[in-house]
């Protein structure tokens, strides 16, 4: 079974996402490095270059790609703007729910572009994107606390819920 990481951008998909494949022996992948390898450029040159537009439907791409079992796949935040993506995301989705506060504190220190905030703010996004996190999810997670607490309970959830 797959398990795929949703939310916001800085929500903590990449580093739960991390953590969670090593405690269950599952593969981790980055769906924004695959579309960056795929594209031999990063993520923030392909918005400038080509635009957002052609950044989902790379995005798209890379997510109908994924083959494989036991993977643990971060996806970029904005993959739910595309309601038909749901179809192509075979296992389990998570939301990664986090506050923006938490969120603004958390990504003020690391150092990653991320150019869908040079547009709009987060709390901009988080308002149009809300709705269709849940319409994604099969299970909500909330990371406003310590990230290992996060990981366990999503941990535990897998077991109680889907049997992992
Ligand atoms: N529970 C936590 N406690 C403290 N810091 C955290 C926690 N979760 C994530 N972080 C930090 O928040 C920042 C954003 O996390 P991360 O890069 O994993 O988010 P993301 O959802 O993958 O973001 P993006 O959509 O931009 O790829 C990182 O600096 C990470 O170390
Ligand atoms: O929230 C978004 O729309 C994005 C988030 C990043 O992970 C990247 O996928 C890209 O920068 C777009
Ligand atoms: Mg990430």
């Amino acid at each position: 079974m797959n398990i795929y990481l949703i939310g916001m951008p800085g929500a903590g998909k990449t580093t739960i996402g991390k953590r969670l494949a090593q405690i269950l022996n599952y593969t981790f992948i980055d769906l924004d490095h695959r579309i960056e390898k795929n594209a031999l450029m990063f993520i923030d040159e392909i918005f400038e270059k080509y635009g957002e537009e052609t950044f989902r439907i790379q995005e798209k791409q890379a997510l109908s790609e994924i083959e494989g079992d036991n993977l643990v796949i971060s996806t970029g935040g904005g993959i739910v703007k595309d309601r038909t993506n749901k179809a192509l995301m075979n296992g389990i989705k998570v939301y990664i729910d986090t506050d923006i506060s938490i969120i603004e504190d958390r990504i003020g220190k690391d150092f990653q572009p991320r150019p869908v905030l040079k547009k709009k703010s987060l709390h901009t996004l988080y308002d149009e994107r809300m709705l269709n996190y849940v319409f994604f999810a099969d299970l909500i997670v909330s990371n406003d606390g310590d990230l290992e607490v996060t990981t366990q309970k999503l941990r535990a959830l897998l077991k109680e819920k889907f049997n992992l």
